[in-house]
């Protein structure tokens, strides 16, 4: 990924969890640079690090005593773990979209307003815009343009998953961590957000952890293949899929080490 300017820097990354007063280490010495406006998918067996290391991108592991992370990470060349590094401005540029969608108990309007009133005291009209303009984004506003004040718990989960992605789009953020976001949905929502997806990967550096290998190797700019908390191999999507370089990313690929969704692929 040299070729590129970076975007998000990651060096010399260590994560331990702490079980039974033991630290376990869960990421070893990760360095790895992900591109600007592409979209990275992290993909490896189950319990390779994929989330721990998605975490890592907004210090998610900041509310969890039970976790210790060692070593750099630079967001548009500023140092995210600096101990003046304001967070919540980190999490205003760094989104997150979850496995499943947690809409708050509040109307689809308030949900999509939440960040931007939390960052910016904005008259209602500018707030206004800017939740239609993200609903737009999203691919949401035409079913919910005439239902705004109506409970987001009433949407679909899919339709709920696409507020999460426009609550996420309201603050602005330059980068948007996505954890296998379609593994509720049903085919045609899951399609949905993968199209959405692809369609924001030009204006935003997405980050995507994924087990299904249709959907990566089609979403993708770059893999970055994990492999009991190392860095195995970081490609080109295409490259990665057509001639995979290391001996443990083959093998699963072609289903022999766990954890990859293969159907489809
Ligand atoms: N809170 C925790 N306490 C202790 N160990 C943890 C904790 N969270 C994760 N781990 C361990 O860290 C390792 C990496 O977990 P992580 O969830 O990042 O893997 P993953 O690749 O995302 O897995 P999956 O594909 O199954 O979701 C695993 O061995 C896991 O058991």
């Amino acid at each position: 990924m040299s070729q590129f300017a970076p975007e998000i820097e990651i060096r010399n990354l260590n994560v331990f969890y702490t079980s039974n007063k033991k630290a376990v280490g869960a990421l070893k010495d990760i360095s790895v640079n992900i591109p600007k406006n592409k979209l990275t998918t992290i993909i490896g067996p189950s319990g390779c690090g994929k989330t721990t290391l998605l975490k890592t991108i907004n210090r998610l592991h900041d509310i969890q005593d039970d976790v210790r992370v060692e070593g750099k990470i630079y967001i548009g060349q500023e140092d995210i773990y600096h101990p003046d590094h304001p967070v919540p401005e980190l999490r205003k540029r760094v989104g997150l979209v979850a496995q499943r969608p947690y809409p708050l108990p509040a109307s689809i309007y308030n949900n999509v307003a939440f960040g931007p009133r939390l960052h910016s005291k904005l008259p209602k009209q500018e707030l206004t815009e800017i939740v239609e303009t993200s609903l737009r984004k999203a691919n949401l506003w035409e079913e919910v343009k005439d239902r705004l004040d109506s409970p987001a718990a009433d949407l679909s989960i899919g339709q709920q998953q696409r507020l999460c992605l426009a609550r996420t789009l309201a603050v602005e953020p330059e980068v948007i961590l996505c954890d296998e976001v379609t593994s509720a949905l049903d085919p045609i929502s899951a399609k949905e957000i993968e199209d959405l997806l692809y369609s924001l990967k030009e204006n935003y550096t997405i980050v995507l952890v994924s087990h299904v290998l249709r959907q990566a190797r089609r979403l993708s700019d770059y893999i970055i293949f994990l492999y009991l908390g190392e860095v195995i191999e970081v490609r080109e999507a295409e490259e990665f899929f057509l001639n995979p370089q290391n001996e443990k990313s083959q093998q699963y690929i072609q289903g022999a080490i766990g954890g990859g969704d293969y159907s489809r692929f």
